[in-house]
């Protein structure tokens, strides 16, 4: 299907564009983007601006009424939508799991209408119920009935990786479970992507879910219009202008907590002191921060030693500056760049 390597595969949208029969203005409005193979950009923006309808033309649930997509390379609308989706997981709030299928036979539905013999969808489930922590012995034969909704969501998860598909494509996937679940997902997911690189679109109203699970963030304005495409990390240091900052809202540095982790500060004191509590490798600063506020403690343990309030405050800081340094590196490199330019044509 697409012209996949280990790495996977890029999305390209150019002036992609569709206007709904009796529609005034257009719901997405000439679309560019560029999402790298194996990465996970998350689409963000206020609810009617068009991240839905700009997702469901990539899969064509949604034809496009001018622009182009392509797949690696493939152009998407030269191919049977059928096929197609075949080879793009697709994950919704809704969950869709047919309720009348086994969790099972929901898992293996794409991989039979492939042609997949009988004994590879049945090792196929049984590798894709583990993956996402759910048991295959207790799991695979009950119905979607007899889950509960964060279960039903991470067999929708599993449903939408069972062919191994290059690209997949995530509507508010976690939208409807309950904060903790949700939490719980979100933590599993970053796991499972990490190991995965597929290349994910990610469409989410809450901007902190983006941060936590997008390499990069599209904020969107009306119509899909792009009003700024980076890294989380870099959104948050430098808002593109006010409509992004407003989204980010009035606590860019907690929220820049949650993109370090307890791994990444340097502790003082390296002793490990059990009467603190203790937070494991790869807890966010952002989740250490709550621990202490919650334990009324000013420290806690991680296992590189004791985490302190001060250290802690003190990384958020020096991220901040070495991101200014960056930025203004690179805006004096750009400015020299341009002066040799400019001496050149002279
Ligand atoms: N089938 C359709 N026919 C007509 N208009 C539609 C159709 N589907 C979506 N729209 C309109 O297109 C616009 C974008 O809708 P879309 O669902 O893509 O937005 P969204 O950003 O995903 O919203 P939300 O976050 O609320 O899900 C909206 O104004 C919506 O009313």
């Amino acid at each position: 299907m697409f012209n996949s390597d280990a790495a996977g595969v890029g999305i390209e949208l150019r002036a992609l564009t569709k206007q709904f029969p009796g529609q005034s203005a257009p719901a997405v409005d000439n679309v560019t983007l560029d999402i790298p193979a194996g990465e996970l950009v998350a689409f963000v923006g206020p609810s009617g601006c068009g991240k839905t309808t700009t997702m469901k033309m990539i899969n064509r649930l949604v034809e496009p009424t001018s622009g182009e997509i392509r797949i690696g390379g493939e152009d998407v609308l030269a191919m049977h939508p059928d096929h197609l989706r075949r080879h793009i997981g697709y994950v919704i709030q809704q969950i869709g799991l047919f309720p009348h299928l086994t969790v099972g036979q929901n898992i293996g539905l794409v991989p039979k209408l492939l042609g997949w013999p009988a004994a590879r969808i049945a090792s196929r489930v049984e590798e894709l119920l583990a993956l996402v922590h759910l048991d295959p012995g207790t799991f695979r034969d009950r119905y979607p009935r007899q889950l509960s909704g964060g279960q039903q969501q991470r067999v929708g998860v599993a449903r939408a990786l069972a062919a191994d598909p290059p690209v997949m494509l995530m509507d508010e996937p976690f939208g409807a479970t309950d904060p903790i679940t949700r939490e719980h997902l979100q933590n599993e997911f970053v796991k499972l992507q990490k190991e995965l690189r597929k290349t994910i679109i990610f469409v989410t109203h809450d901007f902190e879910e983006a941060i936590k699970l997008g390499d990069r963030i599209v904020v969107l304005r009306e119509r899909s219009r792009i009003a700024q495409y980076d890294t989380p990390a870099n959104i948050l240091a430098h808002p593109a202008d006010d409509y992004v900052a407003g989204f980010i809202g009035g606590d860019a540095t907690l929220k820049r907590l949650a993109l370090m982790t307890v791994d990444d500060v340097e502790c003082e004191d390296r002793r490990h002191d059990p009467s603190l509590p203790q937070v494991p490798s790869g807890t966010t600063l952002r989740e250490a921060l709550d621990l202490m506020v919650a334990s009324g403690d000013d420290r806690c343990c991680s296992p590189s030693g004791i985490l302190t309030f001060t250290a802690l405050c003190e990384a958020a800081g020096a991220q901040v500056n070495r991101e200014r340094r960056a930025a203004n590196g690179s805006r004096v490199k750009k400015a020299e760049k341009e002066k040799e330019v400019a001496a050149s044509d002279r």
